[in-house]
């Protein structure tokens, strides 16, 4: 079974790691090609959930490590992209690149034990959140999870975003998923590579969470090197994922003041849950 997920030390003299124990950086150094950086987050001992963007099809485990704190980098064993995924597949309809099931797993050479700075997230339908959502045998289903992490409506949410060699910054962001959905995701024809774009339902697809924009409240973007980070709900003193950070409109980071159109768009983890359930079975997480 799995540990307590998602639990964090918030005392007022907690470090930013205390309070993301989940929150990893991946490094990717390509030989005579540099480094590229992204997000993920730790959801076992052995497994960091990221976004599959950040790979390319050739990339090999060598070449990426996992920080999993200020100067502690860990060494990785496998890569494994959602197999859906496949960035050119819809060019013939003009969307050059296509974000579809853009989600990837990390298996970690060691385990990381959970400790006050190294912790799980919990993943929604494992027996780990639905302890944390301190839910009765009888009601703990997957579908009862989503009804209660993902509810039709605007709904809080956040990102964590590295400042600084140590620093974590926790960004909150508005998940549209009432009846600001389809204006959030209408704006994703606003992105200018998508300007061919013919139909809306090329580039988004039912496994996208969209938020942004500036109603009902200014959301911070989030940028490139904020990809394959976790979109994290709270519920009660715990916290879950509900979305893994895959594109934007705009890369308009750190500008104070981004268009209402920017919006940044996030693979829904319900909508990719039996491709966690077979990488993740022998993690004892419990699945439902
Ligand atoms: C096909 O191009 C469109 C989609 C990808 N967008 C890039 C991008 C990626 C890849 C990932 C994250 C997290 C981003 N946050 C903001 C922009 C952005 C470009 C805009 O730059 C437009």
């Amino acid at each position: 079974t799995m540990g307590l997920c998602g639990l964090t030390y918030e005392f007022k003299s907690a470090s930013d790691r205390e309070r993301n124990p989940w929150h990893v950086t991946i490094i990717v150094t390509r030989p005579e090609k540099g480094q590229e950086r992204c997000q993920g987050s730790l959801v076992s001992p052995y497994f960091v959930l990221t976004a599959a963007h950040c790979f390319h099809v050739d990339d090999q485990a060598p070449w990426v490590t996992v920080e999993v704190g200020p100067r502690v980098q860990r060494k990785v064993d496998g890569l494994f992209l959602h197999p859906q995924y496949n960035l050119g597949g819809r060019r013939d309809r003009g969307v050059p690149e296509f974000y579809d099931y853009d989600v990837a797993l990390v298996r970690l050479q060691t385990a990381v034990p959970p400790s006050p700075t190294t912790r799980p997230l919990c993943l929604p339908c494992t027996e780990g959140a639905s302890r944390a959502l301190r839910l009765p045998p009888d009601q703990s289903t997957c579908d009862e999870h989503r009804r209660l992490l993902l509810p039709e409506k605007n709904l809080d949410a956040f990102f964590v975003s590295p400042r600084g060699p140590s620093e974590l910054q926790r960004r909150p962001v508005h998940l549209k998923l009432g009846e600001q959905r389809g204006p959030c995701e209408a704006d994703a024809l606003r992105a200018p590579p998508y300007a061919k774009v013919v139909a809306l339902e090329d580039v988004v697809t039912p496994r996208f969470l969209c938020s942004g924009g500036t109603e009902p409240y200014v959301d911070p973007n989030a940028c490139r090197g904020d990809s394959g980070g976790p979109i994290v709900v709270t519920w009660g003193k715990r916290y879950f994922q509900v979305g893994v950070i895959s594109w934007g409109v705009l890369d308009v980071c750190r500008q104070p003041r981004a268009p209402a159109f920017a919006r940044d768009f996030h693979i829904n983890v319900f909508e990719v849950l039996p491709w966690l359930r077979g990488q993740l079975q022998d993690e004892d997480l419990g699945f439902l």
